[in-house]
């Protein structure tokens, strides 16, 4: 099976022992490409942006493991040259398109803002656009220097404030009902497997990243959370409502039965 995965230090976990698994092909790449490719059916599954997963009525959860936070992520944040309730412009990291949707609906709701969007490119930092507020994620976004901005959020933490939900940014997500029974256990597994060696991943990942490898831990430990659980489906279904009332997505009745996380149970009664 052709399976793609996000190439950030947050998803590590969640491919740990992912590349030797029986019968999977992997694939790396930035979460935005990896919805595009998934769309183009050239992946049977694939972690994307969860914005893409609730935006497309065909798509369905495959597995409970996800890259979520339950308060400050770190790796997600907005810096803004202007204080958020005047902002007119945004620039929007290329990778993202979970974040992008974030940031809309948190300046909507909170100040009514809907700005003109343009894309930041992923070879291209902050300084390089003329923008009001830039959106990084990922690895990028860690190191970013607050000093020089009016103001910066941890999308996150700013969720959380707002709603009082964790958020998760990406899931794992097929086309069929078939690719999630023969994904679900193997997704389930290398989770679990890299949920227990975040030592070693951080001890491996840190220094190409120019990150010590005891924040690299502490990221991985205490800002990041790889399981989605009740909570974590009550915040998807509430995003994908704001997300739809901006227009950013289809409003979908049927959203509940596609993140079902019953797996490994027989599909009969589904
Ligand atoms: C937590 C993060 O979440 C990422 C954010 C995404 C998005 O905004 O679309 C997609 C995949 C995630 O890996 C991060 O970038 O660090």
């Amino acid at each position: 099976m052709r399976v793609g995965a996000v190439r950030y230090l947050n998803s590590k976990p969640l491919i740990h022992g992912l590349a030797g698994a029986d019968g999977v092909d992997l694939l790396l790449d930035l979460p935005s490409r990896l919805a595009d490719r998934l769309a183009r059916r050239e992946l049977d599954g694939a972690l994307i942006p969860t914005i893409e997963l609730l935006a497309d009525p065909e798509l369905m959860l495959v597995s409970d493991a996800c890259v979520a936070s339950r308060g400050p992520v770190r790796s997600v944040k907005t810096l803004f040259r202007r204080p958020p309730r005047e902002v007119q412009k945004v620039a929007l990291d290329e990778g993202s398109r979970t974040s992008a949707a974030l940031l809309r609906v948190l300046l909507y709701n909170r100040f009514g803002i809907r700005p003109e969007c343009i894309s930041l490119p992923i070879g291209s930092g902050p300084e390089s656009v003329r923008a009001d507020a830039v959106l990084l994620i990922g690895d990028r976004a860690m190191g970013a220097d607050p000093g020089q901005y009016a103001e910066v959020w941890d999308m996150g933490a700013e969720w959380r404030a707002w709603t009082g939900l964790p958020f998760v940014f990406a899931c794992w997500a097929a086309w069929s009902g078939a690719t999630r029974e023969a994904l679900a256990g193997v997704l389930g597994r290398a989770r679990d497997a890299g949920v227990a060696s975040l030592a070693q991943i951080a001890e491996a990942e840190a220094p190409p990243l120019g990150l010590l490898v005891g924040d690299a831990l502490e990221y991985l430990t205490h800002s990041l959370h790889f399981r989605i659980e009740e909570e974590e489906l009550a915040a998807m279904g509430r995003f994908a409502a704001y997300a739809a009332e901006l227009g950013l997505i289809p409003h979908d009745p049927n959203l509940p039965r596609r993140l079902r996380t019953d797996y490994g149970r027989p599909t009969a009664n589904r």
